[in-house]
């Protein structure tokens, strides 16, 4: 299996160096060259497997021969070992027809664990083979990082230095990420917001003296073995609703794209999703584009939702690169309008064969504290302000018979003081995270700027 770049002009990579590579030469994205499929024999067969078994099934196809059978399937048992749910990942229902899938019950409590997990045991595998060190740079409104942390504290042939948005993520998100007292863990509270953490991480990957010299790596999901092993989750699912002999619908609480893409990489497999539904918060630009082709970016604005507070939507480059027929050049095209004019038009044929399957709806910050409250009331179940987001959106999408999944993608625990405002129930942390407020803090606030960054990096790094 090759890799190749959205843009078209960095040099194609097998799996393993996809994943140690993270954003392309050329500051594109790595996707795979062909999109393996699966039989409905095969997703058939995904029934009543365990989540381990059918993540291998989906993963291996991506890998080739990067991993023999017998590491990919070691690391995917270790990844999902700590998980508080012995599904995994367990489907509930909320209504007729609509269905939440939990994604919140890894050791940080957010659906990132899911990938995180996994690329932290293949990472290992990698560089124990290669004898390599590398420094990890990570971009995040709240939830990478502290699950970015969780799965490579403690390496000694890796540092990891996490850029957030200072005072724009929980308390719980800024402790799970300032408490570890790992040597190898350097969490940087940046001042700006997330767009500035993720721009300043892409300023790095494309200084080459840099990034050669530190030996960079990015697990935020610019890194496609992040998107691969997000893709698992919608096989389960669907498979438990009736796939593939049923098609279902899914709506996605959105930020960066990369979860909603995975849906889509599902999809291409042989999956049989119907529609894909973009759930944003009142940072809206993936639904405004949607609707009337104009992606422009208008600043970040704090929201009850800090982890989608986001403008500049990383993976939407790969679902450009798709419905421009794999054009690297027309991406290219597209990425320089928006760097320079904060924007772009998608072209008309582009916009047609993203609405086919994506459909997008937002919710006000009203309205995601009043569906917090009103799932609580109707069905006991607590959702976090994200989560909110999708159930709010999916809401207005059901298409009975069609079953819809609203992805849950963070603890509600992790954002206390929203869903206390909501419900006035305070949400409590479990009990091997209950010490988090007592444990000290370690961070540094840093400048939006590059070369102090760098080198901070550079000095930051151990021998
Ligand atoms: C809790 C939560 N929900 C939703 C999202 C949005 O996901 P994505 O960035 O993959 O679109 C994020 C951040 O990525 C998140 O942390
Ligand atoms: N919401 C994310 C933003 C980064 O997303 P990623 O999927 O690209 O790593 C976060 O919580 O950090």
């Amino acid at each position: 299996m090759r890799y190749i770049s959205t843009r078209g002009r960095a040099p194609e990579l097998g799996f393993k160096d996809a994943m140690l590579t993270g954003l392309a030469r050329d500051g594109g994205l790595y996707v795979p060259a062909e999109i393996p499929r699966l039989s409905p024999d095969e997703i058939a067969a995904l029934a009543g497997q365990s989540y381990e078994e059918v993540a291998y099934r989906v993963m291996a196809p991506f890998t080739g021969d990067a991993f023999s059978e017998a590491d990919l399937r070691g690391a995917i048992e270790r990844a999902y070992a700590g998980f508080g749910h012995a599904a995994r990942a367990p489907l509930v229902q909320l209504a007729p027809g609509h269905f939440l899938l939990e994604l919140f019950h890894g050791p940080t409590l957010a659906f990132k664990d899911f990938a995180m997990q996994v690329i932290g045991q293949l990472f290992q595998l990698a560089l124990a083979r290669e004898g390599r060190r590398i420094t990890i740079v990570g971009a995040t409104s709240g939830d990478t990082g502290s699950a970015a942390i969780e799965a490579f504290r403690g390496l000694d042939n890796v540092d990891v230095f996490i850029l957030f948005p200072h005072g724009r993520v929980s308390e719980v998100q800024r402790r799970q990420m300032t408490t570890p007292v790992e040597a190898n863990v350097h969490a940087l509270a940046l001042q700006g917001d997330f767009d500035d953490c993720q721009a300043r991480l892409k300023d790095m990957f494309n200084d080459h003296d840099f990034r050669d010299s530190v030996g960079l790596a990015g697990v935020n999901s610019i890194n496609w073995a992040r998107v691969l092993a997000q893709v698992v989750y919608y096989f389960t699912a669907a498979v438990s609703l009736g796939a593939p002999g049923r098609p279902v619908d899914f709506t996605v609480p959105t930020g960066n794209f990369g979860d909603i893409f995975a849906g889509y990489i599902a999809r291409r497999m042989g999956l049989p999703i119907r529609r894909l539904v973009v759930a944003t918060n009142q940072n809206d630009i993936l639904h405004r584009c949607l609707s009337t082709g104009e992606y422009r970016t208008d600043g970040v604005k704090p929201s009850i939702s800090p982890s989608m507070d986001i403008q500049v939507s990383s993976n939407f480059e790969r679902a450009l690169f798709e419905v421009l027929g794999r054009d690297g050049a027309a991406v290219t095209q597209l990425m320089d309008e928006l760097r320079s004019a904060g924007g772009f038009s998608v072209p008309q044929g582009a916009l047609e064969a993203l609405r086919e399957i994506f459909g997008s709806g937002r919710a006000s910050e009203d309205e995601t504290s009043a569906t917090i409250a009103a799932q609580l009331a109707a069905t006991g179940e607590l959702l976090c302000p994200h989560s909110a987001v999708g159930v709010k959106v999916a809401q207005e999408h059901l298409a009975p018979p069609v079953p819809m999944i609203t992805l849950a993608t963070a603890h509600p625990a992790k954002f206390p003081d929203a869903v206390e405002a909501a419900t006035g129930r305070r949400p409590g942390l479990p009990p091997r995270m209950a010490d988090l407020f007592d444990r000290s803090e370690r961070m540094r606030v840093v400048e939006n700027d590059l070369a102090a960054l760098q080198a901070l990096i550079h000095e930051g790094r151990r021998a």
